[in-house]
């Protein structure tokens, strides 16, 4: 057998961590032939309650998995790790924005940040999936020097994958049928998902769907909100789902995604489509060999250009708020 990948998962006691750590040592990050050994995170008082998901590990008796650490100090459990999935926050509830978190969980980034820069193996790649998504991943990125830059994301295939499921349900096509959809900007309710060039069946999304008030009135607003009616309706955010998106997210970057396709992924920005350069933001993007590319030369009209401009402004200001509170220099 291989060298085992290391995978960290942060907050890995959490209501994600239930759901993800299963996936990923059944091989469905990495494949099933690839042996994986997990790096868990935790804070001291959730140990406990993570040596019991670790005993619900060794239960399943995967194939794949070749070991399992827990701990709670980054230094130790980001030795050596390939992958950093980084869950582990506090979670909003009813009647937050994902931006409230910003204090409360910004300084958790700070300290992974350094500790994926001094500890993590030279290959690491980094998802972030603790809310606010964008502006943590920029903080842990900007405490991570040695760091290329490119190799820290956060995730929005959640919003992307909501935005295959309503218009697939809309247009009652397969979520097969969908491709190229992009999701831009903030992992917030200011998100926008576009559907101006994402294709059913070959066929224009926007033109096929032939309905600009329900684009606009239903659809944009239905996924950019879609994580505060899970709340609304489960009492707690979306978790399995959270998990979900989170491989998809991070097996296409590793692995490659579909030819002809394209998945959404927040990445620093180079600049592209007039998103300011440096903050992490959505883009559609292309990936292979454990990279990815932000698709280039797609049109922007009047109305997709004011909703990318209004949640990369907020972006904007989420950066400048934790510049102020000392998280980034
Ligand atoms: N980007 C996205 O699409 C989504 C993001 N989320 C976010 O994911 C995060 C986790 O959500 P849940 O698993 O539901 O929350 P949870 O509260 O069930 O679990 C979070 C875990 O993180 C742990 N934790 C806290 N501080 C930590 C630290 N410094 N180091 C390691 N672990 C730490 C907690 O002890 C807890 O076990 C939240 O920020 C939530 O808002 C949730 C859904 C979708
Ligand atoms: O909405 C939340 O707080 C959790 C989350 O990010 C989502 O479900 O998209």
């Amino acid at each position: 057998m291989s060298t085992p990948v290391k995978v960290a998962v942060t907050g890995a006691a959490g209501q994600i961590g239930y759901s993800l750590l299963f996936r990923i040592a059944s091989g469905e990050l990495l494949g099933k032939d690839t042996p994986v050994e997990l790096r868990l995170l935790e804070i001291t008082p959730a140990l406990k309650a993570l040596e019991g998901v670790v005993m619900e590990l060794d239960d399943c008796a995967f194939p794949a998995l070749a070991g399992v650490q827990i701990g709670d100090d980054p230094d130790v459990v980001f030795d050596g790790a390939n992958v950093a999935l980084l869950v582990g926050a506090r979670p909003r509830t009813k009647g937050m924005e994902r931006g409230d978190l910003l204090e409360a969980n910004g300084a958790i980034f700070t300290a992974q940040g350094r500790a994926l820069n001094d500890h993590a193996a030279d290959d690491v790649r980094i998802t972030v999936t603790g809310n606010p998504a964008n502006t943590n991943a920029l903080i842990a990125m900007s405490n991570a020097p040695d760091i290329p830059t490119e190799r820290f994301s956060a995730l929005t295939r959640l919003d992307h994958n909501r935005a295959i499921a309503q218009l697939a349900a809309k247009v009652g096509a397969p979520v097969t049928d969908i491709r190229r959809m992009t999701i831009w900007g903030n992992h917030s309710a200011t998100q926008y998902p576009d559907l101006f060039h994402a294709e059913v069946g070959g066929r224009n999304a926007a033109e096929a769907v032939g309905d600009q008030s329900w684009l606009e009135n239903t659809f944009i607003p239905t996924v950019a909100k879609r994580g505060a009616a899970i709340i609304e309706a489960r009492g707690s955010s979306s978790a399995a789902s959270a998990a979900s998106a989170t491989i998809d997210h991070t097996r296409d970057w590793l692995l490659g995604s579909a030819q002809d396709d394209w998945v959404s992924m927040a990445v620093r920005s180079d600049g592209s489509y007039g998103v300011a350069e440096g903050l992490i933001s959505s883009f559609p993007v292309t990936t292979a060999g454990g990279g990815y590319e932000i698709v280039q030369g797609l049109e922007i009209d009047d109305f997709s250009r004011a909703r990318i401009d209004a949640s990369v402004a907020e972006l904007a200001e989420e950066r400048d708020a934790v510049t102020k509170l000392g998280l980034i220099g």
